[in-house]
């Protein structure tokens, strides 16, 4: 077998370590050097990239596809006067290297750098949202502001083949063709991928120019030539420029980009650092908006990355890097079951069918998708579209079931609404990632789904607690063809079982109350008769914490009764008159406080009369700095210990033991 295509420590170091990468403390660092140091700087980058990221996991396919693209667009833009933007920011390790960030030690940990552009970290990062396709639409705007202000800066957006087939990026290139004067550099990173090969209209006609490769690189030896001999090179680059504008116009016509009235320059080698620097300079001086097309590779140089046929090591957990493999074989995930309930779903119901936003395998239709080829729709990274599309294919008889990480279905909200629940349609939304994902940071946190489709009318929301839940959800979920169906569930491996003991309207009983002496009182909400104290709502995959605060709770003495709603939208109609039968109720969710399940059970309770003390757990309504999902689920205070503590305060209180306001500093429970 050949050897990995990339430079490795062994290989490469001069001196210790890499040598001309340490020398990089800054982009103006760039400027010295030549050719030769600039080709060794990024097989020193692609190593480094391998060593580091294959210890902490990451982006690196992305990362090792962008090497010379970003070394030569710090070379020719004056970082941070000049704006870099990157789109959904995963590939911007090569940026952050280069920007005064070397130490990957930490990459995505607690106090480590963000796997994603982060203003708290330098001066040259601007965009930390890591949802696709909002780049341009941030270039826009900042070019109008430097048009208004009369500022002489540079605004260049890179945005990849994947992240222009969102709708935001139509919606902003329509804006940025409007204004032929408004200086706008746009790096279109065209690597064929998503996570799999980019679909749509749209990458087809990135293929055709694409065959147009030669050209460019043929002009842009031309232009260099006439950068050094002012009297050969301009008849020469006039020659050149004919034949290929003659070359372009025969093999491709004039392009899409062109047709907006976007000046295009490419396609362009991007692994060619002399060609993206020449192309990017003259997109530069060209004083309007310029689409600069280079054609990368994902995972460029690492043999494993080039040779992945899925995603080119799109995001990687920990693996070993001369081998690629894993270091840690996955457990049973919430997407694998999801993926193969759908399977066998599918083979039942020949008119369910499935769309993905551009993450196929990462949503676990991959399965599906090989058993049935025609039920299974891409649509891009077009979530709004995937929403409605969803609705028009309910429309014509189908069931769809888009699967979609939790947060990405935020910016389809308007859809769920107005498209699939005012039209009564039938469609599933499966949403995984739900919760405290952790180490994507604030942006990849599925914290909202149940706060923002409370209000969806006649929405009906899941969360299961367990992979049984999960299967038997997703087909209590399909079976509603009137109305949208939400089943949502965490990251990662799937929880232990949490069987029943027993049902109480459509909510699972998962513990009686305990058999420990009661509350002093002991009186329950109602008609005075003992009662348990606590009934406390589980939600979701918090199943088995919640058990173990029932179990802390007893050890105070305080009786608790545990029950999983399954469906926490609507709230069951039993609830309220359980609730009576308590003390106290209890909610607990991975999702956020605000509007939540916690808020609609206060609200039922309110509704149905029914007057208790009720504490709401959930994550706190800010923006959560990317550390491990233990990490950020012990910062917040969603912790059996942390909750129980709270718990028995409250219960202290009403025994009139505590009378200070509620505070977190109630009595400690013994762990
Ligand atoms: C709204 C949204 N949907 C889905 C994703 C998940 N996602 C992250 S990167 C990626 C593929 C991006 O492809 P491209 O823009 O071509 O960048 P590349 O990884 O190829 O450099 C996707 C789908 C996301 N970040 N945002
Ligand atoms: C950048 C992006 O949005 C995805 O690549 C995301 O990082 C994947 O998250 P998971 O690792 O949870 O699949
Ligand atoms: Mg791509």
């Amino acid at each position: 077998m050949t050897q990995p295509r990339v430079a490795r420590r062994s290989d490469v170091a001069v001196g210790d370590g890499w040598e001309l990468l340490a020398r990089i403390r800054g982009p103006r660092d760039l400027d010295g050097l030549g050719r030769e140091q600039l080709d060794r700087l990024a097989a020193e980058i692609r190593g480094f990239l391998v060593d580091a990221v294959s210890k902490t996991g990451g982006h690196l396919g992305p990362n090792l596809g962008v090497v010379e693209l970003t070394i030569a667009l710090h070379r020719v833009f004056d970082s941070p006067k000049d704006r870099v933007l990157f789109d959904t920011g995963h590939q911007s390790y090569v940026h952050k290297l280069l920007t005064g960030r070397q130490d990957f030690s930490r990459l995505r940990a607690r106090g480590g750098l963000s796997g994603y552009p982060s203003r708290a970290e330098s001066e040259h990062d601007v965009i930390e949202n890591s949802h696709a396709s909002t780049v341009l639409g941030w270039a826009d705007g900042l070019a109008k502001a430097n048009e208004v202000l009369g500022k002489d800066d540079h605004v260049v957006a890179v945005i990849g083949d994947g992240a222009l087939t969102g709708g935001m990026a139509w919606e902003a290139l329509n804006n940025i063709a409007d204004a032929k004067d408004r200086p706008l550099v746009i790096v279109v990173n065209d690597n064929e991928r998503s996570y799999a090969p980019t679909i749509g209209g749209l990458a087809n006609h990135l293929a055709t120019l694409r065959i147009t490769d030669g050209y460019e690189r043929f002009l842009a030896r031309g232009k260099d030539l006439l950068e050094r001999t002012p009297v050969v090179g301009r008849p020469l680059y006039e020659t050149l420029h004919g034949a290929k504008k003659g070359l372009k116009d025969f093999i491709a016509p004039q392009g899409m980009f062109e047709d907006l009235g976007l000046k295009y320059v490419g396609p362009i080698d991007g692994h060619d650092i002399e060609a993206v620097e020449s192309a990017l300079t003259r997109a530069k001086r060209f004083g309007g908006p310029v689409i600069v097309h280079c054609l990368t590779e994902k995972g460029r140089g690492y043999q494993h990355a080039e040779e992945d046929e899925a995603d080119r090591f799109h995001g990687i957990g920990p693996i070993h890097p001369d081998t690629g493999l894993p270091v840690k074989t996955a457990a049973a995930s919430w997407t694998s079951v999801f993926g193969d309930e759908m399977v066998r779903l599918g083979r039942e119901r020949a008119d369910v069918v499935a769309i993905t936003a551009a993450m196929l395998q990462p949503v676990g239709l991959k399965k599906f998708a090989e058993t049935f080829p025609e039920r299974v729709f891409d649509v891009g990274i077009a979530e709004q579209h995937a929403a409605t599309s969803a609705a028009g294919l309910a429309t014509g008889g189908l069931h769809p079931v888009f699967a979609v990480y939790a947060t990405f279905l935020n910016r389809a909200f308007d859809q769920v609404l107005m498209d699939v629940a005012l039209h009564k349609c039938g469609v599933t939304f499966v949403l995984d990632r739900a919760g405290v994902t952790g180490d994507d940071g604030a942006s990849h946190n599925g914290m909202w789904d149940m706060s923002i489709l409370q209000v969806v009318p006649t929405l009906r929301m899941a969360a299961p607690r367990d992979a049984e839940q999960l299967r038997a959800q997703l087909r209590e979920a399909v079976e509603v063809d009137d109305a949208p169906t939400v089943v949502r569930y965490s990251k990662g491996v799937v929880g232990p079982a949490v069987p029943a003991v027993g049902r109480i309207g459509g909510m699972d009983v998962l513990r009686e109350p305990g058999t420990a002496p009661h509350g002093p009182s002991g009186m329950s909400g109602m008609g005075g008769t003992p009662g348990p104290d606590v009934l406390l709502v589980s939600v979701g995959a918090l199943a088995p914490m919640c058990l173990e605060i029932a179990g802390l709770l007893d050890r105070q003495g305080i009786s608790t009764t545990v029950v999983d709603p399954r469906w926490v939208k609507p709230v069951d109609e039993a609830l309220p008159a359980l609730a009576a039968r308590h003390r106290v109720v209890v909610t607990v969710e991975d999702n956020g406080r605000v509007g939540g399940v916690g808020s609609a059970v206060a609200q039922a309770l309110r509704d149905a009369g029914v007057d208790l003390p009720l504490r709401d757990f959930g994550i706190p309504q800010r923006f959560l700095d990317h550390a491990s999902r233990k990490e950020v689920m012990a910062e917040i205070g969603l912790t059996a210990p942390d909750i129980a503590r709270q718990v028995t305060g409250l219960v202290a209180r009403l025994d009139g033991r505590l009378d200070d306001e509620p505070s977190r500093t109630a009595e400690p429970v013994r762990d």
